[in-house]
């Protein structure tokens, strides 16, 4: 698929995180029971913390992933695409586990790491059209030249009033 240029802005706040996140858990509660959590680093980090208090699982587990060439600048919309390098992987086909991301965008990272873990349950919170058929749970629709912008990404800061930008 051609990559598609990112137009819209996305900004998520800690608070719908946590609450997109919970309707993750209620969604997951009801297709368990769960051995487990694999979070796909790093952005996989804070959701499976949140699914992990939800669902009350203790064993979690990382698939540690680089995708995205870091060199172009530190703004991830305008980053150039890499090859996905798999730093660390997890034994086992993933069976009873959930692998958790925050997002599937072109489904690149989804796409490798479910030929990893055949049987491991692949939740989202946040799925774009191209990634969405790659994931088994997903929350949140957002289009395919959306940018989402996570809170652990952004910091307070002043917004010029909308007549003057
Ligand atoms: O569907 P794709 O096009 O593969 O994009 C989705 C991936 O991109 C982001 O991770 P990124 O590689 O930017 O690293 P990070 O999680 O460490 O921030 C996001 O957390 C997903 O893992
Ligand atoms: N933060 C963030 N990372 C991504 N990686 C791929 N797509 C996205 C996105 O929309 N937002
Ligand atoms: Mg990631």
């Amino acid at each position: 698929m051609a990559s598609v240029p990112y137009r819209k802005d996305f900004p998520v706040s800690w608070e719908e995180l946590h609450r997109n996140a919970r309707a993750l858990s209620w969604r997951l509660l009801e297709l368990g029971p769960w051995k487990g959590i694999i979070a796909i680093t790093r952005g996989g980090m804070v959701p499976a913390a949140i699914l992990a208090r939800e669902l009350d699982i203790r064993l979690i587990d990382t698939i540690c992933v680089t995708s995205y060439d870091k060199s172009a600048d530190n703004d991830g919309a305008a980053m150039v695409r890499g090859d996905l390098n798999i730093i660390k992987s997890v034994e086992g086909d993933g069976e009873g586990m959930i692998l958790i991301d925050d997002l599937v965008d072109t489904g690149k990272t989804a796409q490798c790491v479910r030929d990893l873990l055949p049987k491991a349950h692949f939740a989202t919170i946040y799925a774009k059209p191209a990634g969405k058929p790659l994931v088994d749970t997903f929350i949140t629709e957002v289009s395919q030249d959306t940018w989402i912008r996570f809170p652990w990404d952004m910091d307070y800061a002043f917004a010029p009033p909308m007549a003057d930008r």
